[in-house]
């Protein structure tokens, strides 16, 4: 063979691969228009979005929202979406319709351990792991945890209020709400999940809370081979989601953890509290023992962690970063704030200090009605999960809308725009908590009180776990910091810096706030 013949079938190869590649890219295009759906229109190769690693998403998602309407189609690199933001069709896909939606999208992370986050897998595994979940965040067990979180939360508030008297400025200091929560959702993580204490908990740098920062941070990190990989699937091995070096860590410390449960467990004297750990080391048993149930459904030891990391990671980022915001809110306004420190004194002064101890923790926070609905407020403008995703498993149509949905798209709902929705909020965007009161009778602030028209927590068999704990712990919390401080914002600086790229979970620089301390009116009474 001549070496220009060489060269010719060299060049020919190479198109035929460069045409397979983009054929392949471009596969599915097409496919949301025939539904007859405004579509957002596709780039050549990379989808409807293909400078979305420098965008903030959730912006994106309300700009589409107003351009497009309640639903409209979106080609996710080579997959399309139809993306909802109707309440009612939102209530018929994750709960009326559930047969036709009930499994998410699953892809592979790039992990074993992130590979079996109870989310993403099929729904017989689902059902099992949603079970051993479910008990484990039971009200009796709420009630339980929400003793030891007043506690551990005064506990940080006591700490805190040592820096002023040691600080320069006895009256206010700078604040970063969110590397305080940090330490503390780290020993909620600690004390009402595992039962123990980290021994390094109150150092800023504590070895948990690095993990669980790391775990974090590479979590929502996006960049532009998170698009690669989006048009091509395949390629996950270049952009796992997870970093695998902090997950085998964390893997590897909790297993300590249940091992060293495992063998106090066998004394005689140890009560057996039926925490998450020991939620954990029960499945763990039940692995060894090679159940036959649980290996026919593939259930592994990377699923106990896999378990562990959800519910960790929820508690210290989908709690900690809407209520950095509520404190924002409560700063920026401050006859807000003033009104919920009033509630909030208000009840502690009638409950004595022996009451105190005697009520539970949970009747206590349950009497400050405005504070439930500062803290609804919050999780409406704030949703950390900004985006709820359903694979449509039967083909699926409503006829009043004229809206189909082929087996194999994806639904998504865009929670940032359905919780501001104007059908149903009067000044969407703006922070207003007495929506949320006697809701019954006073519509005076909300044009409706329609459930789906808020998804924070998602809805249905398949929303989240941790919902009615996540209230009681931004109660909490939020009530016995504003007992000793209050928020103001420094010079009036007013700004959120969102961060660009991440496409589920909300991302913002730190937040500049200053604290003002109370001085001690409860310990007065
Ligand atoms: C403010 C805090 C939280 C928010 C906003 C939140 C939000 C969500 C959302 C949106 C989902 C998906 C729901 C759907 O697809 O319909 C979810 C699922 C889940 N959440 Fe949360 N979550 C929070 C806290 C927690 C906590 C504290 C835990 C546990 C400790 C937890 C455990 C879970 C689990 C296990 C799932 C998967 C449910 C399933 O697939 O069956 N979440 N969460």
């Amino acid at each position: 063979m001549e070496l220009s013949e060489l060269a010719w079938y060299l060049v020919v190869i190479l198109l035929l691969l460069i045409f397979l590649v983009i054929e392949y890219a471009r596969w599915n295009y097409g496919i949301l228009e025939q539904l007859g759906i405004p579509v957002v229109r596709p780039s050549f190769i990379f989808g409807s979005d293909p400078q979305g690693y420098r965008k903030v998403q959730h912006l994106e998602d309300y700009r589409r929202f107003k351009e497009f309407g309640s639903f409209y189609g979106f080609y996710e690199g080579r997959t399309p979406q139809v993306h909802i933001c109707d309440p009612e069709l939102v209530k018929q896909i994750l709960i009326r319709d559930y047969d036709s939606f009930s499994e998410r999208k699953h892809f592979n992370l790039g992990n074993p351990i992130a590979n079996e986050i109870l989310d993403f897998q099929p729904e017989a595994k689902w059902k099992y792991m949603r079970a051993v979940m479910t008990p484990l965040f039971a009200p009796s067990r709420i009630r339980l945890m929400s003793e030891i979180l007043q506690s551990i939360t005064e506990e940080h508030v006591e700490n805190l209020k040592t820096k002023f008297v040691s600080g320069s400025n006895k009256n206010s200091m700078k604040f970063e709400f969110r590397s305080y929560l940090g330490s503390l959702l780290t020993d909620v993580i600690g004390r009402c999940y595992l039962n123990i204490t980290f021994n390094d908990r109150l150092e800023p740098n504590s070895h948990f809370l690095e993990l669980l920062k790391e775990l974090i941070r590479e979590y929502s990190d996006y960049d532009i081979k998170h698009e690669l990989v989006r048009s091509f699937p395949f390629l996950t091995w270049l952009h796992p989601i997870m970093p695998s070096k902090a997950l085998s860590q964390f893997k590897s410390t909790l297993l300590n953890i249940i091992t060293a449960r495992k063998t106090s467990s066998t004394s005689p004297s140890t009560k057996k509290s039926n925490d998450l750990a020991q939620g954990l080391h029960d499945l763990l048993s039940k692995i060894d023992q090679h159940q036959p149930d649980i290996k026919s459904l593939g259930i592994n030891e990377n699923t106990a962690v896999a378990l562990a990391l959800e519910a960790f990671l929820a508690t210290f980022d989908s709690v900690g970063n809407p209520l950095c915001f509520l404190a924002y809110f409560l700063a920026k306004n401050p006859q807000v704030q003033d009104k919920l420190i009033k509630e909030i004194d208000d009840v502690f002064g009638r409950i004595s200090q022996d009451d105190q101890k005697m009520s539970s923790t949970e009747n206590i926070f349950h009497e400050m009605k405005y504070l439930q609905a500062c803290i609804q407020e919050m999780f409406r403008m704030i949703p950390p999960f900004f985006r709820l995703e359903r694979e449509c498993t039967k083909d699926w149509r409503n006829e009043e809308r004229s809206l189909s949905i082929k087996k194999g798209m994806v639904v998504v709902i865009p929670v940032w725009p359905l919780n501001r929705h104007p059908d149903h909020y009067i000044k969407p965007d703006e922070f207003i908590p007495e929506r949320f009161l006697n809701q019954e009778n006073n519509n005076n602030n909300n044009k409706t009180n329609n459930p789906y028209a808020f998804a924070t927590f998602g809805h249905g068999p398949k929303n989240c776990v941790g919902q009615k704990w996540s209230y009681e712990m931004s109660a909490i919390i939020m009530a016995t910091f504003l007992k000793q401080f209050k928020f103001q914002l420094p010079n009036n600086e007013d700004s959120i810096k969102w961060k660009e790229g991440s496409s589920f979970i909300l991302k913002f620089e730190p937040i500049a706030l200053e604290i003002v301390r109370r001085g001690d009116v409860h310990n007065e009474t």
